[in-house]
């Protein structure tokens, strides 16, 4: 039976103007999965439902295989969000001894050594700390509490390309064990490329797709066309369509079979942008 970091069921949470609807997905075991979607389209607030920081009408939230959120599960749960989640007064230094206090699990000898290899200093508050070194700061944390599941919101915004490569590497390596796994969302949607197992996509409220990443990459395309060939196209085969200037691009789930099927067309990978771009935009 495949085993589940996290699985949302049905979880809906209205808000005066918005509403997070039925959301369901799972993060297996030791995978990374990539939550993706427009500004606004309710990635934050699926996360502070998953963590239990807003309270939803309807839904289930399990974690570890079945088990509630809680005091107990929150121990082996790694958070990162967007901008600075600590006192900002405090020195990571004086943080280790409070976070020491804090965590059952904390692992002392690799705080400092990650601090060490994100170059942070250890005497320096955090309100001195710049952006990108208030998030390699949390993501420190989230990595010195033994967690097994590490969920972070925008974690790399804000990182320039270098650190942001290391930090994926990290994400690898924290998953290679089987046993660890993430939820990460995320605007940079190559870095997901580089390393999801799997992609939510929620749009509006609602999960639009959730699909392992190698298939959209490798079999998903995109046909482009002119008018009188748009309209010899299976319409079963399309999934959505736009058409910019005189070129119709129509996303297509087998791109193999596409290029069969219409040879006189140009048919071309799509990346997860375009797939959101055509989903959010397109018609179906
Ligand atoms: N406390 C709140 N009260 C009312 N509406 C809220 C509240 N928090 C969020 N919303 C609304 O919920 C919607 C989804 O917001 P959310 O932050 O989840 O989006 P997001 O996908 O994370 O966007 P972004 O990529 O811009 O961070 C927005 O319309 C937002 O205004």
């Amino acid at each position: 039976m495949e085993k589940y970091a996290l699985e949302l069921n049905g979880v809906t949470k209205q808000y005066s103007d918005f509403k997070l609807d039925n959301i369901s997905f799972t993060v297996p075991q030791g995978s990374i999965v990539g939550l993706i979607g427009e500004n606004g389209a309710g990635k934050s607030t699926t996360i502070k439902a998953i963590l239990g920081l807003i309270v939803t009408e309807q839904g289930k939230i399990s974690v570890f295989n079945g088990k509630d959120v809680n005091a107990e599960t929150k121990e082996h749960i790694g958070v990162v969000f967007d901008g600075s989640n600590y006192p900002d007064n405090l020195t990571p230094k004086k943080l280790g001894k409070v976070f020491q206090n804090i965590y059952a699990e904390w692992n002392n000898e690799k705080y400092f050594e990650l601090l060490n290899k994100f170059e942070l200093p250890i005497n320096k508050k955090l309100k001195e700390f710049s952006k990108g070194m208030n998030m390699k700061y949390s993501l420190v944390v989230a990595l010195s509490h033994n967690s097994k599941l590490l969920i972070l919101d925008e974690a790399t915004s804000g990182l320039d390309p270098v650190i942001r490569d290391d930090i994926l590497e990290m994400f690898l390596d924290f998953i290679q064990d089987e046993e660890h796994s993430i939820l990460v969302s995320s605007h940079i949607t190559s870095d997901l490329e580089k390393i999801a197992d799997y992609i939510v996509f929620i749009h509006e409220g609602k999960v639009l797709f959730s699909r392992p990443k190698d298939e959209l990459t490798e079999q998903y395309g995109i046909i482009k066309c002119n008018a009188k060939q748009f309209d010899e196209l299976n319409k079963n085969d399309i999934i959505r369509y736009k058409k910019q200037d005189y070129e119709w691009q129509v996303l297509v789930a087998n791109r193999q079979k596409a290029k069969k099927e219409y040879p006189h067309t140009l048919v071309v990978p799509a990346s997860i942008d375009d797939i959101m771009l055509l989903y959010v935009k397109g018609e179906c």
